[in-house]
C-alpha cells in the first residue's frame, strides 16, 4: 500500500477555496470576517502555529490581528485584552494560544471569550452544545478530522473508533464527533493498560499523545484507517507525528502524514469557524 497517504494539504486548500467564496459574499453585504489571535510570550512553535493562521486569512480575504504579549503578564491583564476583543465590533473570532504561562488560569481565560467569538470551540457553551448535537462552533481538529474522514469516503457508521488522548481540545471532542456519526468509540489513555488490545480493534485509530512515533504497525489492524494528529520533533530536529508513518502505512488503509494531514485541516476550520461567526452577526 503505497498510495494510501491522505492529503490533508489538498483537502484543506478545497476547504478553504468555499471559505473564500463565503468571505466574498460577506464582503458584498459590508462585512470582512475578522480573527483575532492572542499570544503570550514567545513560544517558537506557537509563533509558527500562529503566522500560518494569520497569513491564512490574509490569502482568504479576510481580517487578521495578532496579540503579543509578554510571557509574565497577569491574567487579570490577559483577560482586559479579551474583553475589549469581545467588543470590537471588526473582531469575529478570537483565538488565544495554548498553552498559556502558569501564572494564568486557562479555564477562566477560555470562559471569558464570548461564546458568539469563540471559534475554537473551547468555550464550556461551546463543548456542551457539541455534546447534545446542538449546532456550535466545533474544536477545530476534531472538525478538521471529521472532514478529512469525509473527503476520504471513510464510512464511520458502525465502525470501531479509538481516540489514543483525551483532552479537552482533542481526543474528547473527536470521540463525541465520531459517536455522533454512529461510530463504535473507545478512548484510551496513559493509565490504560494493554494499549495493543484496544488499537488492534481500531477500524479508525485517531492518535493524539504528544509521543514521537509512539504506535507502529504492531499496533495497527490491517487495513485501518490511522490519523496521527501529533506534532512533535525527531531526533533530527525534523517535524514527525505520533504515528511511525513508514511502519504504519505498511497495514493502514489510508493515512494521514505530518506534516501535511491533521495541521492543515486545524487551519481551514479556523477559517471555516471565522466566517460562520461573522455569518451569525448578519443573522442576529
Ligand atoms: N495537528 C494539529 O492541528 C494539532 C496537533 N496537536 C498535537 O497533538 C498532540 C496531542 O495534543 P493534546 O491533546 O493537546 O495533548 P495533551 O498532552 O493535552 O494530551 C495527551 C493525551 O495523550 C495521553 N497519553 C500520553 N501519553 C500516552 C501514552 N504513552 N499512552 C496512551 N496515552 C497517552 C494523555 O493521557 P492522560 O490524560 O492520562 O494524561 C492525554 O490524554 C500533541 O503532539 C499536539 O502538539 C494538538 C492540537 C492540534
Ligand atoms: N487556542 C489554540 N487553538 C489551537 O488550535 C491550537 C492551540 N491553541 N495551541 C497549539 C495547537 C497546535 N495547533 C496546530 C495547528 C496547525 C498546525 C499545522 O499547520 N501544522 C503543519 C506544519 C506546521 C509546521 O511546519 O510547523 C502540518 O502539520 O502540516 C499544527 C498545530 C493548533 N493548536
Amino acid at each position: 500500500m503505497s498510495n494510501n497517504k491522505i492529503d490533508g494539504k489538498q483537502i484543506a486548500s478545497q476547504v478553504t477555496e468555499k471559505v473564500q467564496e463565503r468571505v466574498e459574499r460577506l464582503k458584498e453585504q459590508g462585512v470582512t470576517p475578522g480573527l483575532a489571535v492572542v499570544l503570550v510570550g514567545n513560544n517558537p512553535a506557537s509563533q509558527t502555529y500562529v503566522n500560518n493562521k494569520t497569513k491564512t486569512c490574509e490569502r482568504l480575504g479576510m481580517h487578521s490581528v495578532m496579540i503579543e504579549l509578554e510571557e509574565n503578564i497577569t491574567e487579570q491583564e490577559l483577560l482586559k485584552h479579551v474583553e475589549t476583543l469581545n467588543n470590537d465590533k471588526k473582531i469575529h473570532g478570537i483565538l488565544v494560544q495554548l498553552p498559556l504561562p502558569k501564572q494564568i488560569d486557562e479555564d477562566r481565560v477560555i470562559a471569558a471569550i464570548s461564546p458568539l467569538k469563540d471559534v475554537d470551540g473551547f468555550h464550556p457553551e461551546s463543548v456542551g452544545k457539541m455534546m447534545i448535537g446542538q449546532p456550535t462552533f466545533l474544536s477545530c481538529t476534531p472538525f478538521g478530522i471529521m472532514k478529512l474522514l469525509e473527503y476520504s469516503d471513510v464510512e464511520i457508521a458502525g465502525k470501531h473508533a479509538v481516540i489514543i488522548g483525551r483532552s479537552n481540545i482533542v481526543g474528547k471532542p473527536m470521540g463525541q464527533l465520531l459517536l455522533q456519526k454512529d461510530a463504535t468509540v473507545t478512548y484510551c489513555h496513559s493509565k490504560t493498560k494493554d494499549l495493543h488490545t484496544f488499537t488492534k480493534q481500531a477500524d479508525i485509530l485517531v492518535v493524539a499523545t504528544g509521543r514521537a512515533k509512539m504506535i507502529d504497525a504492531s499496533f495497527i489492524k490491517e487495513g485501518a484507517v490511522v490519523i496521527d494528529v501529533g506534532i512533535n520533533r525527531d531526533e533530527h530536529n525534523k517535524l514527525c507525528g505520533d504515528v511511525d508513518f513508514a511502519s504504519a502505512q505498511a497495514v493502514a488503509s489510508k493515512i494521514t502524514p505530518v506534516p501535511g494531514g491533521v495541521g492543515p485541516m486545524t487551519i481551514a476550520m479556523l477559517m471555516e469557524n471565522t466566517c460562520l461567526a461573522a455569518e451569525n452577526t448578519l443573522i442576529n
